[in-house]
């Protein structure tokens, strides 16, 4: 007799995606890198056209040009239409190396390759950072910033409005005096700043990093806002009992639990009576098991630093009830993770 055929083993009885994007996730990098060494967004900035159109213009091959060309429209970066392919505004916006949001860099930036490939010789070590002395850690935090922090201003733009509205920014608090420190392009900031046009900002930062920040404030028109104070956020001296928000993005991960806990202190006392912080962080859950991005954050703070790394809102709040805040609110800003209010200090 025949013995019954398991049709479901045949078939796989798992679902194959975690293993395929795992597997998978480098193509788009790839395809989008080699269409920015081709000059393909730019050519497509100029003219809408062809693959025959394009590859001529660019003198590369046709029969390449037509396959990454449908690709990238697979990818919904471009349009395709009778044949004739256009940018889509994403493209336009993002990979056109005259836009002001132009994150094309990004694809042989330091930012995607990283450390990754040591990986495994990380696990094995213990980790691959090396202490650096202060001047050192500026030096690289002014070459390695100003690009990192283009990317943030893309993605947290929309993010940031979410997060200016939920403190109330322009409503029941107007008139902010805020305090935004290692504040990058001043993407929170800025966007509190829109939204209550009495916010006043002191921007903190290294000074070759401020110089991209004061461009920022210029470009959204909010130059006449900000004031700036240079220098590394655990030396600057902060001045007492001066402001009603502190803004605390993306810091504390880079920063780690001790260097996070004191910057936390010292906060506390350069804000006024009723004055709060607000976190925006890599947020995993308790176990660390989840939500995705904040978790391979973790791992990129890993082999990046030497200290750093991802701690759930419930760490946070224990620091921040350490520091004088017992309250700690979260809101939901479209986002991977949820903006933290703390407040509830000294009255
Ligand atoms: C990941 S970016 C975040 C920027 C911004 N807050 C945001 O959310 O888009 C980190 C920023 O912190 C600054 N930074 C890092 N360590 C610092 C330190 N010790 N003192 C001052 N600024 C620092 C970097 O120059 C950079 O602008």
């Amino acid at each position: 007799m025949e013995k019954p055929v398991d049709v479901r083993k045949f078939a796989l009885d798992f679902d194959l995606a975690p293993f395929l994007f795992c597997i998978d996730s480098v193509r788009g990098s790839r395809i989008v890198r080699a269409a920015v060494d081709l000059g393909v967004f730019s050519q497509l900035a100029k003219n809408s056209g062809t693959a025959e159109e394009v590859a001529g213009a660019l003198g590369v091959s046709v029969r390449g040009t037509r396959v990454l060309l449908d690709s990238l429209t697979a990818l919904q970066l471009l349009g395709k239409e009778k044949g004739s392919y256009r940018l889509l505004p994403i493209a336009e916006a993002l990979l056109v190396p005259e836009s002001p949001d132009y994150l094309g860099d990004l694809v042989h930036g330091s930012i995607l390759d990283e450390t990754w490939d040591h990986l495994a010789e990380a696990v094995r070590k213990g980790g691959l950072a090396e202490a650096v002395e202060p001047v050192e850690q500026q030096k690289r935090a002014e070459e390695f910033f100003p690009l990192l922090i283009r990317f943030l201003h893309v993605v947290n733009r929309g993010p940031a409005i979410a997060a200016a509205r939920a403190l109330g920014a322009g409503a029941a608090h107007r008139g902010m005096r805020i305090l935004d420190l290692a504040c990058g392009s001043g993407v929170w900031s800025l966007a509190v700043a829109h939204v209550d046009p009495e916010a006043r900002v002191t921007a903190v930062d290294f000074p070759g990093v401020l110089e991209h920040t004061r461009r920022y404030g210029e470009r959204h028109g909010m130059a006449d806002r900000y004031e700036y104070l240079p220098g590394n956020i655990q030396e600057v001296s902060l001045p007492e009992a001066r402001y009603d928000l502190a803004i605390l993005g993306h810091i504390l991960h880079s920063e780690g639990e001790g260097k996070s806990r004191r910057l936390l202190g010292r906060i506390a006392k350069a804000l006024r009576p009723e004055g709060r912080i607000a976190i925006l962080e890599f947020l995993p859950n308790r176990e660390r098991t989840g939500p995705l991005d904040p978790v391979l954050f973790g791992l990129r703070m890993f082999l990046n630093t030497e200290e750093g790394g991802i701690f759930s809102a419930e760490e946070y709040a224990e620091w921040l009830g350490e520091a004088g805040f017992p309250e700690v609110e979260s809101f939901e800003i479209g986002t991977h993770s949820p903006l933290l209010v703390a407040s509830g200090g000294k009255k």
